[in-house]
C-alpha cells in the first residue's frame, strides 16, 4: 500500500520542526525534558514540539512549556480489537504517533522517542530531499525480536552476511527494517487519513506502530547512518557497526537503559560505554544553564554586552569601520 505522497511544494516557505510523543503522567516527562535541553544545547534552530496524550497533568505540561516547548495535544489512536502479544504491552499506546502526520503547519519534522537524546546538532537533516522516510535501521538480535523468523535463524539486516536469508523455505528477504524512534517526515493531510484508514485493515503486530511504519512507508524508506539514531542494543549486537565517538543521536531503547530510572541491574547495564552514555543524559537534564528561562535571561545579557561595546570607540587596530569586525552575539535560542 503506496503511502499518498506529499505533493505540496517541498517547503512552500513554511516551518520545520522536532516533535516528539509523551502519553501518561509518568516519567517520561524527563526524557522530553531532556530532549528539549539537548536539542538546546546542540543549538538546534528548530522548536520542539511535543504531542501529548489527554492524560499527561497540567504539571507535566507547565514543565514542557517552561523548557521552551510546544504542546500540541492529540487523540489516542487505537490499533482495531486485536488478540497481539505486543513486544512490551504499553506499545499499543504508540499508535498515538500517528497523530503527527496531521501537524501540517510543518513541511518537514523530525520525530524523536522521548528516550532519545540527541548530543549533536542534527538540523541540516532537515534538508535531505522530499519525498522520502529516512530512519537508521533496527537490530533483530535482541530477545524482544524471539517471536521474528529473523530472530529463530539469527539473521540481521546490520549483518545480512553472516546467516545468509533461506528464500527456499521462508520466501524473500524482509525489506529494509527501520527503528521508529527517530524518523526525518513530511506531515500531510491526505497521508494521514490513509495512514488511519490503512491502519482499520491491517492486524496489529508485536511492534505496533513501528511495524506498521516500516509497512507502510517501506518503498519510500531510505536508510540513514546509525549515528542518528544508536539503538544501544548495536553495542553489544554490531559493535562493528558502531563508531560510539561519533554518535550524534542516542536512543535509550535497550531493556534497563533509560536513564531516569537506571539501577544497573539490568543485563548489559554494568556496561562502561552505558554508563558513561547515562551520565552524558544526567549532565545535560541537570545542567540549569540549558533550562529555557536561562539562556533567555543570558543571550538578553549577552546583547547588553554587545551594545555596550558597540558604543565604545572603534579600536583603534582597525584602519576603518569596512574592517571592523562584527560583533556576534548570540540569537535568541529555539524555542526547545
Ligand atoms: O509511558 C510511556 C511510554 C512511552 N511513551 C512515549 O513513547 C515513546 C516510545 O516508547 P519507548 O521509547 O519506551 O519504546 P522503546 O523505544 O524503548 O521500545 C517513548 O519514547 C515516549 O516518547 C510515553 O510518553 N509514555
Ligand atoms: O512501539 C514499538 C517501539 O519499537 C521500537 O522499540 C523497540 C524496537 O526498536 C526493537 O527493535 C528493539 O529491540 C527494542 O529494544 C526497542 O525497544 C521503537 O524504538 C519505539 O519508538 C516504538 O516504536
Ligand atoms: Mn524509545
Amino acid at each position: 500500500m503506496a503511502p499518498v505522497i506529499n505533493t505540496k511544494l517541498s517547503n512552500g516557505g513554511k516551518k520545520r520542526a522536532y516533535v516528539t510523543f509523551l502519553a501518561g503522567n509518568g516519567d517520561y516527562v524527563k526524557g522530553v525534558v531532556g530532549l528539549a535541553k539537548g536539542l538546546r544545547k546542540a543549538k538546534s534552530i528548530y522548536p520542539l514540539v511535543v504531542a501529548v496524550l489527554p492524560d499527561v497533568p497540567v504539571d507535566h505540561r507547565r514543565q514542557l512549556l517552561e523548557q521552551g516547548c510546544l504542546v500540541n495535544e492529540i487523540q489516542p489512536v487505537c490499533p482495531p480489537e486485536n488478540q497481539t502479544q505486543f513486544a512490551m504491552a504499553y506499545y499499543v499506546l504508540n499508535y498515538s504517533k500517528l497523530r503527527i502526520w496531521k501537524f501540517v503547519e510543518y513541511s518537514k519534522m523530525i520525530y524523536l522517542d522521548g528516550d532519545i537524546q540527541v548530543f549533536e546538532n542534527i538540523d541540516h537533516l532537515f534538508d535531505l530531499p522530499d519525498g522520502n522516510f529516512y530512519a537508521v535501521k533496527d537490530c533483530f538480535c535482541e530477545k524482544t525480536w524471539s517471536h521474528t523468523p529473523q530472530y529463530k535463524i539469527g539473521y540481521c539486516q546490520q549483518c545480512p552476511d553472516k546467516v545468509t536469508w533461506p528464500e527456499a523455505e521462508l520466501g524473500p528477504k524482509p525489506p529494509l527494517y527501520f527503528n521508529a524512534g527517530m524518523f526525518v517526515y513530511e506531515p500531510s493531510l491526505p497521508t494521514y487519513d490513509n495512514l488511519l484508514e490503512t491502519l482499520n485493515v491491517v492486524s496489529p503486530t508485536p511492534f505496533a506502530e513501528q511495524d506498521f511504519l516500516n509497512m507502510y512507508f517501506k518503498d519510500i524508506y531510505k536508510p540513514i547512518p546509525p549515528v542518528y539514531n544508536l539503538v544501544l542494543a548495536m553495542l553489544w549486537r554490531h559493535p562493528e557497526n558502531i563508531e560510539l565517538d561519533k554518535a550524534k543521536v542516542v536512543h535509550y531503547c535497550a531493556a534497563g537503559s533509560k536513564p531516569w530510572r537506571f539501577t544497573g541491574q539490568e543485563e548489559n547495564m554494568e556496561r562502561q560505554d552505558i554508563k558513561m552514555l547515562v551520565e552524558k543524559w544526567w549532565d545535560i537534564y541537570n545542567d540549569e544553564t540549558l533550562d529555557y528561562k536561562n539562556i533567555n535571561v543570558r543571550s538578553k545579557q549577552e546583547e547588553e554586552e554587545v551594545r555596550r561595546k558597540q558604543q565604545t570607540t572603534m579600536p583603534q587596530f582597525f584602519t576603518d569601520s569596512s574592517e571592523a569586525g562584527v560583533f556576534y552575539y548570540a540569537k535568541a535560542p529555539s524555542a526547545a
